[in-house]
């Protein structure tokens, strides 16, 4: 698997230090509420993991799962409800957690859903931002990492399913991808 890397862009220590700092300013932020986390699947499973125990005010969380890239480089534009939310988000202060916005569809998306079903406050952390791959106009309130115009793979990030497993973020050689 490491091998197959060209590049490691953030290192697992890098990683580890951003999440405390977002942890901090989310327990801030959110003090004197319970928010209902909301994690996208798959790819955000792992700083999810993270970042709550970097939160020490209580939270509630619950998963949902989403996909619009399969097995390409490109989106393909229609976001799919994998798996639903258990719990109803009606009157809840919602913080999305999610791995990487590009495109930013998969976003608007969920927002759109999460403000038809009623929710008090909608609010975004994303580990990572994409911002040259934008087709709509989309920022989180809390950012991780600004990434240049590149394909990653890693903590959670997947090419085809694979490469979710690396503890870091990197670029792949070229040769590993079919399109
Ligand atoms: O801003 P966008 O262009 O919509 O891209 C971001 C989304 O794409 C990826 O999910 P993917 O569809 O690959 O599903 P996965 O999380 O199961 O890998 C990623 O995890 C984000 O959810
Ligand atoms: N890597 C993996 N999955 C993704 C990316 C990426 O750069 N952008 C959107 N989904
Ligand atoms: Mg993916």
């Amino acid at each position: 698997m490491q091998n197959d890397i060209q590049e490691v862009l953030i290192t697992e220590e890098e990683l580890q230090q951003k999440i405390k700092e977002l942890g901090r300013t989310l327990s801030e932020e959110y003090a004197g509420r319970t928010p209902l986390v909301i994690c996208v699947l798959k790819g955000a499973f792992i700083f999810m993991a993270d970042l709550v125990k970097a939160i020490t005010v209580p939270v509630e969380m619950d998963f949902m799962a989403v996909s619009s890239y399969g097995a390409s480089t490109k989106s393909s534009g229609v976001v799919k409800i994998i798996k639903d939310l258990d719990v109803s988000v009606e009157g809840r202060d919602i913080l999305i957690v999610e791995d990487i916005i590009d495109s930013g569809l998969t976003l608007s998306y969920l927002i759109e859903l999460l403000r038809n079903r009623n929710a008090a406050s909608i609010d975004v952390v994303t580990l990572f931002d994409k911002p040259s791959g934008r087709t709509v106009n989309l920022e989180a309130r809390y950012t991780g990492f600004v990434l240049p115009d590149e394909f990653v793979v890693g903590y959670g990030l997947d090419y085809a399913e694979r490469y979710r497993n690396l503890p870091y973020v990197g670029v792949l050689k070229p040769e590993i991808y079919s399109n």
